[in-house]
């Protein structure tokens, strides 16, 4: 069964609405979005919606493999990249790259 929502702390919001922020990484319980499926995006403190996003890939990835590149898409540095990774999934080593397209923002 494919999921169709996913969360995002807070503190992420503002860099996946302008486009800053095109992929996340996630642990296995979020392996199973389908590419070019519609998913429906909340912060993670307050349930709130605030974004659809259009999946287009989700890959396997070893912490250990993480470069620059997905840094990049992540709008950090690759050390701040693995600091946040390390503090959400402690120990945890297999991970998925889950790369996305921002289709609609939130209309204030
Ligand atoms: C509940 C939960 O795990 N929520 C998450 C997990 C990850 N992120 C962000 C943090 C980094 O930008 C990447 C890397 O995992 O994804 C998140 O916002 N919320």
């Amino acid at each position: 069964m494919s999921l169709t929502a996913i969360t995002f702390f807070e503190r992420f919001e503002a860099d996946i609405l302008s486009g800053k922020k095109t992929l996340t990484i996630r642990d296995d319980t979020e392996k199973d979005f389908l590419p070019g499926s519609i998913v429906q995006v909340s912060t993670y403190e307050q349930n709130r919606w605030f974004c659809v996003l259009k999946i287009e890939s989700v890959e396997a990835i070893l912490f250990s493999d993480l470069s620059d590149i997905h840094a990049k898409q992540e709008n950090m540095t690759l050390s701040a990249l693995k600091n946040v990774i390390k503090e959400i999934y402690p120990s945890i080593s297999h991970l998925y790259v889950i790369s996305y397209k921002l289709i609609k923002e939130k209309v204030l």
